[in-house]
Protein backbone atom coordinates (compact mmCIF):
# COMPACT_ATOMS: atom_id res chain seq x y z
CA UNK A 1 0.00 0.00 0.00
CA UNK A 2 1.67 3.64 -0.98
CA UNK A 3 -0.91 6.50 0.54
CA UNK A 4 -0.50 9.87 -0.39
CA UNK A 5 -1.95 12.92 0.80
CA UNK A 6 -4.77 12.94 -2.11
CA UNK A 7 -4.91 8.80 -3.13
CA UNK A 8 -3.77 5.29 -1.89
CA UNK A 9 -2.46 2.35 -3.95
CA UNK A 10 -3.30 -0.83 -2.74
CA UNK A 11 -1.87 -3.47 -4.49
CA UNK A 12 -3.69 -7.81 -3.66
CA UNK A 13 -2.63 -11.12 -4.40
CA UNK A 14 0.63 -12.13 -6.42
CA UNK A 15 0.64 -13.65 -9.69
CA UNK A 16 4.04 -13.81 -9.32
CA UNK A 17 7.07 -11.92 -8.18
CA UNK A 18 10.22 -10.60 -9.82
CA UNK A 19 13.92 -11.50 -8.73
CA UNK A 20 15.12 -7.91 -8.87
CA UNK A 21 14.19 -4.34 -10.05
CA UNK A 22 15.98 -5.04 -13.82
CA UNK A 23 13.24 -8.33 -14.29
CA UNK A 24 10.68 -6.46 -13.26
CA UNK A 25 10.89 -3.57 -15.62
CA UNK A 26 11.80 -6.21 -18.26
CA UNK A 27 8.19 -8.37 -17.55
CA UNK A 28 6.42 -5.23 -17.93
CA UNK A 29 8.57 -3.95 -20.88
CA UNK A 30 7.99 -7.60 -22.88
CA UNK A 31 4.02 -7.16 -21.85
CA UNK A 32 4.17 -10.22 -19.47
CA UNK A 33 2.97 -8.29 -16.67
CA UNK A 34 0.81 -5.28 -16.61
CA UNK A 35 1.70 -3.61 -13.36
CA UNK A 36 4.45 -4.36 -10.15
CA UNK A 37 3.95 -3.08 -6.64
CA UNK A 38 6.74 -3.16 -3.68
CA UNK A 39 10.01 -2.49 -2.76
CA UNK A 40 13.39 -1.94 -4.44
CA UNK A 41 16.54 -2.50 -2.54
CA UNK A 42 19.11 0.30 -1.60
CA UNK A 43 21.77 -2.28 -4.06
CA UNK A 44 19.54 -2.16 -7.15
CA UNK A 45 21.35 -5.92 -7.43
CA UNK A 46 20.04 -7.83 -4.58
CA UNK A 47 16.82 -9.06 -5.13
CA UNK A 48 13.69 -6.88 -4.82
CA UNK A 49 10.83 -7.30 -3.19
CA UNK A 50 8.06 -6.37 -6.36
CA UNK A 51 5.82 -8.73 -7.48
CA UNK A 52 2.80 -8.57 -10.08
CA UNK A 53 -0.41 -8.29 -7.93
CA UNK A 54 -3.58 -9.41 -9.22
CA UNK A 55 -5.68 -6.23 -8.91
CA UNK A 56 -4.07 -2.77 -8.40
CA UNK A 57 -6.56 -0.86 -6.61
CA UNK A 58 -5.99 3.44 -6.71
CA UNK A 59 -8.55 5.20 -4.53
CA UNK A 60 -9.31 8.82 -4.03
CA UNK A 61 -8.19 10.38 -0.72
CA UNK A 62 -5.49 8.94 1.83
CA UNK A 63 -5.96 5.81 3.71
CA UNK A 64 -8.26 6.27 6.78
CA UNK A 65 -7.41 3.04 9.31
CA UNK A 66 -9.25 3.46 12.41
CA UNK A 67 -7.30 4.35 15.23
CA UNK A 68 -4.99 1.53 17.05
CA UNK A 69 -6.36 0.71 20.65
CA UNK A 70 -3.48 -1.41 22.94
CA UNK A 71 -0.60 -1.09 20.75
CA UNK A 72 2.20 -3.12 22.75
CA UNK A 73 5.17 -1.78 24.91
CA UNK A 74 7.97 -1.55 22.74
CA UNK A 75 11.79 -1.29 23.70
CA UNK A 76 15.02 -0.01 22.10
CA UNK A 77 17.13 -3.36 22.32
CA UNK A 78 20.44 -2.27 20.27
CA UNK A 79 21.55 0.56 18.08
CA UNK A 80 23.80 -0.53 14.87
CA UNK A 81 26.57 0.70 15.12
CA UNK A 82 26.78 2.32 18.74
CA UNK A 83 26.19 5.94 18.54
CA UNK A 84 30.39 6.06 19.01
CA UNK A 85 30.87 4.09 16.01
CA UNK A 86 28.24 6.28 13.99
CA UNK A 87 30.13 9.53 14.77
CA UNK A 88 33.71 7.73 13.74
CA UNK A 89 32.26 6.78 10.74
CA UNK A 90 31.32 10.30 9.99
CA UNK A 91 34.48 11.43 11.09
CA UNK A 92 36.16 9.25 8.61
CA UNK A 93 33.92 9.62 5.68
CA UNK A 94 34.49 13.72 6.85
CA UNK A 95 38.32 13.01 6.18
CA UNK A 96 37.88 11.39 3.23
CA UNK A 97 35.60 13.67 1.44
CA UNK A 98 37.93 16.67 2.47
CA UNK A 99 41.21 15.63 0.87
CA UNK A 100 39.17 14.96 -1.90
CA UNK A 101 40.39 11.25 -1.78
CA UNK A 102 39.14 8.76 -4.34
CA UNK A 103 37.22 11.55 -5.65
CA UNK A 104 34.25 11.01 -3.57
CA UNK A 105 32.28 14.21 -2.53
CA UNK A 106 29.01 13.55 -0.73
CA UNK A 107 28.07 9.89 0.96
CA UNK A 108 25.02 9.32 3.04
CA UNK A 109 25.56 7.60 6.24
CA UNK A 110 23.18 5.81 8.16
CA UNK A 111 22.95 3.72 11.52
CA UNK A 112 20.22 1.51 12.48
CA UNK A 113 17.97 0.57 15.89
CA UNK A 114 16.61 -2.74 16.94
CA UNK A 115 13.60 -2.52 18.65
CA UNK A 116 11.90 -5.28 20.25
CA UNK A 117 7.76 -5.53 21.36
CA UNK A 118 6.39 -7.22 24.54
CA UNK A 119 3.95 -8.19 22.26
CA UNK A 120 3.43 -9.12 18.98
CA UNK A 121 3.24 -5.51 16.96
CA UNK A 122 1.32 -5.64 13.61
CA UNK A 123 2.88 -3.92 10.60
CA UNK A 124 -0.56 -2.33 9.75
CA UNK A 125 -0.24 -0.93 13.24
CA UNK A 126 2.50 0.62 13.29
CA UNK A 127 1.32 2.57 9.81
CA UNK A 128 -2.08 3.47 11.28
CA UNK A 129 0.16 5.15 14.32
CA UNK A 130 2.27 6.88 11.35
CA UNK A 131 -0.72 8.42 10.33
CA UNK A 132 -2.44 9.23 13.37
CA UNK A 133 1.01 11.45 13.67
CA UNK A 134 1.11 12.72 10.79
CA UNK A 135 -2.81 12.48 8.90
CA UNK A 136 -1.27 14.77 5.84
CA UNK A 137 1.92 12.83 5.41
CA UNK A 138 3.00 10.01 2.97
CA UNK A 139 2.75 5.98 3.91
CA UNK A 140 3.52 2.64 2.64
CA UNK A 141 3.41 -0.70 4.25
CA UNK A 142 4.66 -3.43 1.95
CA UNK A 143 5.40 -7.35 2.17
CA UNK A 144 9.16 -8.14 2.07
CA UNK A 145 8.34 -11.93 1.66
CA UNK A 146 9.17 -11.71 -2.00
CA UNK A 147 12.98 -10.96 -1.25
CA UNK A 148 13.01 -13.74 0.57
CA UNK A 149 12.27 -11.86 4.12
CA UNK A 150 10.11 -12.51 6.74
CA UNK A 151 8.74 -8.93 7.62
CA UNK A 152 6.97 -6.00 6.28
CA UNK A 153 8.76 -2.25 5.39
CA UNK A 154 6.60 0.56 6.88
CA UNK A 155 7.56 3.77 6.63
CA UNK A 156 6.33 7.61 6.43
CA UNK A 157 9.05 9.45 4.03
CA UNK A 158 8.64 12.27 2.82
CA UNK A 159 10.93 12.20 -0.54
CA UNK A 160 8.92 11.43 -3.55
CA UNK A 161 11.59 9.43 -5.98
CA UNK A 162 9.61 9.88 -8.79
CA UNK A 163 5.76 10.10 -9.77
CA UNK A 164 4.60 9.55 -13.42
CA UNK A 165 1.27 10.45 -14.51
CA UNK A 166 1.03 9.77 -18.40
CA UNK A 167 4.13 11.48 -20.02
CA UNK A 168 4.58 13.76 -17.00
CA UNK A 169 7.57 13.14 -14.59
CA UNK A 170 8.07 14.83 -11.07
CA UNK A 171 10.44 14.21 -7.82
CA UNK A 172 10.87 16.11 -4.76
CA UNK A 173 14.04 15.35 -4.03
CA UNK A 174 14.96 16.25 -0.41
CA UNK A 175 18.39 17.16 1.35
CA UNK A 176 19.52 19.27 4.06
CA UNK A 177 18.22 18.95 7.09
CA UNK A 178 17.40 20.53 10.76
CA UNK A 179 15.35 19.65 13.71
CA UNK A 180 12.04 20.42 14.32
CA UNK A 181 11.65 22.50 18.35
CA UNK A 182 8.84 22.52 20.05
CA UNK A 183 9.36 26.79 20.80
CA UNK A 184 7.94 28.23 18.06
CA UNK A 185 10.98 31.15 18.03
CA UNK A 186 13.57 28.07 17.83
CA UNK A 187 11.73 26.35 15.17
CA UNK A 188 11.36 29.15 13.03
CA UNK A 189 15.08 30.41 13.46
CA UNK A 190 15.95 26.88 12.58
CA UNK A 191 14.47 26.83 9.04
CA UNK A 192 15.92 30.02 8.21
CA UNK A 193 19.29 28.61 9.38
CA UNK A 194 19.28 25.80 7.09
CA UNK A 195 17.81 27.93 3.68
CA UNK A 196 20.68 30.03 4.67
CA UNK A 197 23.17 27.41 5.62
CA UNK A 198 26.34 26.91 2.41
CA UNK A 199 26.79 23.28 3.95
CA UNK A 200 23.10 22.32 3.36
CA UNK A 201 22.84 23.98 0.07
CA UNK A 202 25.73 22.62 -1.22
CA UNK A 203 24.89 18.94 0.27
CA UNK A 204 21.10 19.33 -1.80
CA UNK A 205 22.44 20.57 -4.94
CA UNK A 206 24.30 17.28 -5.54
CA UNK A 207 20.83 15.80 -5.50
CA UNK A 208 19.39 18.04 -7.71
CA UNK A 209 22.40 17.82 -10.33
CA UNK A 210 22.29 13.66 -10.09
CA UNK A 211 17.99 13.93 -10.72
CA UNK A 212 18.26 16.39 -13.13
CA UNK A 213 21.16 14.68 -15.13
CA UNK A 214 19.09 11.02 -14.98
CA UNK A 215 15.93 12.56 -16.26
CA UNK A 216 17.19 15.14 -18.95
CA UNK A 217 18.41 12.41 -21.52
CA UNK A 218 14.14 11.07 -20.53
CA UNK A 219 12.62 14.51 -21.18
CA UNK A 220 11.97 16.99 -23.61
CA UNK A 221 11.08 19.88 -21.12
CA UNK A 222 12.32 19.97 -17.77
CA UNK A 223 11.93 22.26 -14.72
CA UNK A 224 14.64 22.54 -12.10
CA UNK A 225 14.35 24.91 -9.79
CA UNK A 226 17.63 26.91 -9.13
CA UNK A 227 16.74 26.92 -5.23
CA UNK A 228 15.27 24.58 -3.00
CA UNK A 229 12.40 25.20 -0.73
CA UNK A 230 11.85 24.62 2.89
CA UNK A 231 9.63 21.96 3.81
CA UNK A 232 8.50 20.45 7.31
CA UNK A 233 7.73 17.13 8.82
CA UNK A 234 7.23 16.84 12.23
CA UNK A 235 10.05 15.97 13.29
CA UNK A 236 12.41 17.92 10.43
CA UNK A 237 13.17 21.18 8.27
CA UNK A 238 13.99 19.83 5.11
CA UNK A 239 15.35 21.75 1.67
CA UNK A 240 13.30 19.85 -1.25
CA UNK A 241 13.31 20.66 -4.82
CA UNK A 242 10.40 20.09 -7.05
CA UNK A 243 11.55 18.63 -10.47
CA UNK A 244 8.69 18.19 -13.17
CA UNK A 245 9.62 17.00 -16.86
CA UNK A 246 7.40 15.77 -19.82
CA UNK A 247 8.63 12.52 -21.34
CA UNK A 248 9.64 11.55 -25.08
CA UNK A 249 8.35 8.49 -24.84
CA UNK A 250 4.98 7.27 -23.98
CA UNK A 251 6.41 3.26 -23.18
CA UNK A 252 8.01 4.05 -20.18
CA UNK A 253 6.91 3.15 -16.97
CA UNK A 254 7.09 4.91 -13.42
CA UNK A 255 9.23 1.62 -12.59
CA UNK A 256 11.65 2.51 -15.52
CA UNK A 257 12.41 6.47 -14.51
CA UNK A 258 12.41 5.59 -10.98
CA UNK A 259 15.44 2.94 -11.93
CA UNK A 260 16.75 5.73 -13.81
CA UNK A 261 17.27 8.04 -11.29
CA UNK A 262 17.68 5.57 -8.12
CA UNK A 263 19.99 5.70 -5.82
CA UNK A 264 20.31 9.32 -5.79
CA UNK A 265 22.63 11.62 -3.47
CA UNK A 266 19.98 12.05 -1.01
CA UNK A 267 20.53 8.53 -0.04
CA UNK A 268 23.50 7.79 -1.66
CA UNK A 269 25.94 9.70 -2.89
CA UNK A 270 28.18 11.34 -5.44
CA UNK A 271 29.44 10.37 -7.18
CA UNK A 272 27.24 7.50 -7.35
CA UNK A 273 29.47 4.10 -7.46
CA UNK A 274 31.98 5.12 -4.96
CA UNK A 275 29.86 6.62 -2.89
CA UNK A 276 27.95 3.35 -2.83
CA UNK A 277 31.01 1.54 -2.76
CA UNK A 278 31.54 3.39 0.44
CA UNK A 279 28.21 2.57 2.14
CA UNK A 280 28.58 -0.61 1.36
CA UNK A 281 32.22 -0.82 2.64
CA UNK A 282 31.23 0.93 5.94
CA UNK A 283 27.77 -0.40 6.92
CA UNK A 284 26.87 -3.63 5.29
CA UNK A 285 24.35 -3.85 2.96
CA UNK A 286 21.24 -2.09 3.88
CA UNK A 287 18.51 -4.03 2.37
CA UNK A 288 15.30 -1.97 1.46
CA UNK A 289 16.52 1.18 3.71
CA UNK A 290 16.96 3.43 1.24
CA UNK A 291 15.54 1.92 -1.55
CA UNK A 292 12.14 2.79 -2.62
CA UNK A 293 8.50 1.29 -1.98
CA UNK A 294 5.52 2.23 -4.79
CA UNK A 295 4.06 0.75 -7.57
CA UNK A 296 4.27 1.42 -11.58
CA UNK A 297 1.64 0.22 -14.89
CA UNK A 298 3.54 -1.10 -17.47
CA UNK A 299 4.03 1.26 -20.10
CA UNK A 300 1.24 -0.31 -22.55
CA UNK A 301 -0.83 1.03 -19.74
CA UNK A 302 0.38 4.01 -19.54
CA UNK A 303 3.08 3.64 -17.34
CA UNK A 304 1.66 5.45 -13.81
CA UNK A 305 2.93 5.41 -10.86
CA UNK A 306 4.87 6.93 -7.96
CA UNK A 307 7.67 5.59 -5.93
CA UNK A 308 8.79 7.05 -2.54
CA UNK A 309 12.32 6.79 -1.24
CA UNK A 310 12.23 4.37 1.77
CA UNK A 311 13.40 6.44 4.48
CA UNK A 312 11.89 7.03 8.08
CA UNK A 313 10.81 3.34 7.82
CA UNK A 314 11.35 0.36 9.73
CA UNK A 315 11.14 -3.41 8.92
CA UNK A 316 8.70 -5.10 11.37
CA UNK A 317 9.63 -9.19 11.13
CA UNK A 318 6.23 -11.01 10.79
CA UNK A 319 6.02 -12.44 14.21
CA UNK A 320 6.02 -8.52 15.45
CA UNK A 321 8.43 -9.16 18.23
CA UNK A 322 11.46 -6.98 16.24
CA UNK A 323 11.52 -4.13 14.18
CA UNK A 324 14.80 -2.10 12.86
CA UNK A 325 14.53 1.51 11.91
CA UNK A 326 16.97 3.81 10.24
CA UNK A 327 18.39 7.25 9.84
CA UNK A 328 21.04 8.52 7.88
CA UNK A 329 22.36 11.83 6.68
CA UNK A 330 24.56 13.43 4.16
CA UNK A 331 28.24 14.15 4.85
CA UNK A 332 30.01 16.50 2.91
CA UNK A 333 33.53 17.75 3.89
CA UNK A 334 32.47 20.45 6.42
CA UNK A 335 30.02 17.80 7.78
CA UNK A 336 30.09 17.89 11.69
CA UNK A 337 29.93 14.60 13.63
CA UNK A 338 28.10 15.53 16.18
CA UNK A 339 25.71 17.38 14.52
CA UNK A 340 25.26 14.52 12.33
CA UNK A 341 24.12 12.57 15.82
CA UNK A 342 21.86 14.27 16.12
CA UNK A 343 20.04 14.69 12.95
CA UNK A 344 19.74 10.66 13.19
CA UNK A 345 18.26 11.18 16.14
CA UNK A 346 15.64 13.51 15.28
CA UNK A 347 15.11 11.23 11.55
CA UNK A 348 14.46 7.98 14.10
CA UNK A 349 11.79 10.07 16.04
CA UNK A 350 9.26 9.50 12.89
CA UNK A 351 8.93 5.71 13.60
CA UNK A 352 10.00 5.41 17.69
CA UNK A 353 7.15 8.34 18.46
CA UNK A 354 4.90 6.54 16.35
CA UNK A 355 5.45 3.24 18.68
CA UNK A 356 5.75 4.98 21.88
CA UNK A 357 9.26 4.82 22.08
CA UNK A 358 10.78 7.87 24.03
CA UNK A 359 13.60 8.67 20.90
CA UNK A 360 15.34 10.51 24.12
CA UNK A 361 15.03 7.19 26.20
CA UNK A 362 18.27 6.13 24.09
CA UNK A 363 20.79 3.72 26.08
CA UNK A 364 23.89 5.15 26.17
CA UNK A 365 23.34 9.11 25.46
CA UNK A 366 20.53 12.25 25.18
CA UNK A 367 20.87 13.74 22.10
CA UNK A 368 17.39 14.11 21.50
CA UNK A 369 16.84 18.31 20.12
CA UNK A 370 14.83 20.86 22.38
C1 LIG B 1 18.68 9.54 4.41
C2 LIG B 1 17.68 10.13 5.06
O1 LIG B 1 17.21 11.36 4.73
C3 LIG B 1 17.48 11.96 3.47
C4 LIG B 1 16.30 12.81 3.14
C5 LIG B 1 16.22 14.11 3.58
C6 LIG B 1 17.34 14.75 4.13
C7 LIG B 1 18.55 14.11 4.16
C8 LIG B 1 19.75 14.80 4.71
O2 LIG B 1 19.65 15.98 5.08
O3 LIG B 1 20.80 14.18 4.82
C9 LIG B 1 18.76 12.79 3.55
O4 LIG B 1 19.25 13.04 2.26
C10 LIG B 1 17.00 9.47 6.17
O5 LIG B 1 16.00 10.02 6.68
O6 LIG B 1 17.40 8.36 6.57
Amino acid sequence: MLCRNNYHVVGNGRIRSLGTAAEAAQAMADGSVRAVVGAIPFDVRERAALTAPETLEVHDGPWRPAPVTGAPRIRIDAMEPSLEAHRRRVADAVATLAASAGGLQKVVLARSVLLRAEEPLAAWDLASALRSADPRGSLFVTDLSPAGRAAALVGASPEVLVRKVGTRVSAQPLAGSAPRSTDAAVDRARGRALAASAKDLAEHRYVVAAIADALAPLCHRLDVPDRPELMTTPAMWHLGTPISGELRSHDLSALDVALAVHPTPAICGTPTVRARDHILATEGDRGFYSGAVGWARSGRDGGDGEWMVAIRCAEVSDDGLTARAWAGGGIVADSDPDAELVETQAKLATVLRALGVDPAADPTTDLSPT
